[in-house]
């Protein structure tokens, strides 16, 4: 186990509103790790900066040592809130562009899970449903073999059934070295495959805890400790 992930004193403002404020956060190679807060808690500002979407204003961020850059998107796979593909392409096109653009994919893999969520991949994607949109761009980013993956709400829009293949799949297909953050409102959902849970609250850490630690020692589920400390 070695440290992936540092973000260090990060103070991120959109004008006068701070987003984050000092926010400290370490995570270890090797862990799937839920990143929960309450709506403008912060969850997809600290996501860009990870990604070098956006820049801090104060602190720094590291990746595997490296300050966010050309070689940390190499290591990182990233899910954002919003899509960036180009609506006009085929599922197919778009697997060629990833397979060029990205030593680290597995187009095979991609083929196998299109397979088997029986999504065509000589569909444009601009035919397809909101949820199917979406199970194809987490398709993409699952099928690199990446040290870490930031997902940004990934399972928001598809059904539950879907729900459920897609957690299996990202618990199957991942290397059990590379750790995965994953930002979401559906906590029930996913806190059985999740190991650790972040709780976030006006952009600082409120909370860092195992999984196993929540459910032994305070006896609750993730959902309902979540429950409990933001209630409105
Ligand atoms: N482009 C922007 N301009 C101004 N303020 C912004 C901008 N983006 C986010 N904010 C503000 O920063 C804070 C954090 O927003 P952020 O989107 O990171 O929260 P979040 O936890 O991802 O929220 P949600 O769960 O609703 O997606 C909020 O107060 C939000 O209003």
């Amino acid at each position: 186990m070695s440290t992936l992930l540092e973000v260090k004193d990060v103070c991120k403002r959109y004008g006068k509103k701070t987003a984050l404020d000092h926010l400290n956060l370490t995570l270890e190679s090797g862990h799937i790790v839920g990143l929960l807060g309450p709506n403008g808690s912060g969850k997809t500002t600290l996501i860009k900066l990870i990604n070098g979407i956006l820049t801090p204003d104060e602190g720094e961020i590291l990746v595997e040592g490296m300050k966010i850059g050309v070689e940390t998107k190499k290591v990182v796979s990233y899910l954002p809130d919003h899509t960036y593909l180009n609506m006009g392409m085929r599922v197919r096109d778009i697997l060629d562009y990833f397979e060029d653009f990205y030593q680290d994919f597995d187009v095979v893999r991609a083929y196998d899970m299109l397979a088997k969520l029986s999504i065509n991949p000589n569909d444009k994607l601009k035919s397809m449903s909101k949820g199917t949109k979406e199970k194809v761009q987490l398709i993409l980013v699952m099928s690199r073999r990446a040290d870490l993956y930031v997902l940004d709400e990934p399972i928001a829009g598809v059904d539950p059934a879907a729900r459920d293949y897609i957690l299996r799949t990202i618990l199957t297909n991942y290397d059990e070295n590379a750790t995965i953050l994953i930002s979401t409102h559906l906590i029930a959902d996913v806190e059985n495959v999740l190991d650790e849970v972040v709780f976030i609250q006006n952009g600082t850490i409120s909370l860092t805890s195992s999984v196993d630690d929540i459910r032994i020692n305070q006896g609750k589920s993730v959902d309902a400790l979540f429950r409990e400390v933001f209630r409105c």
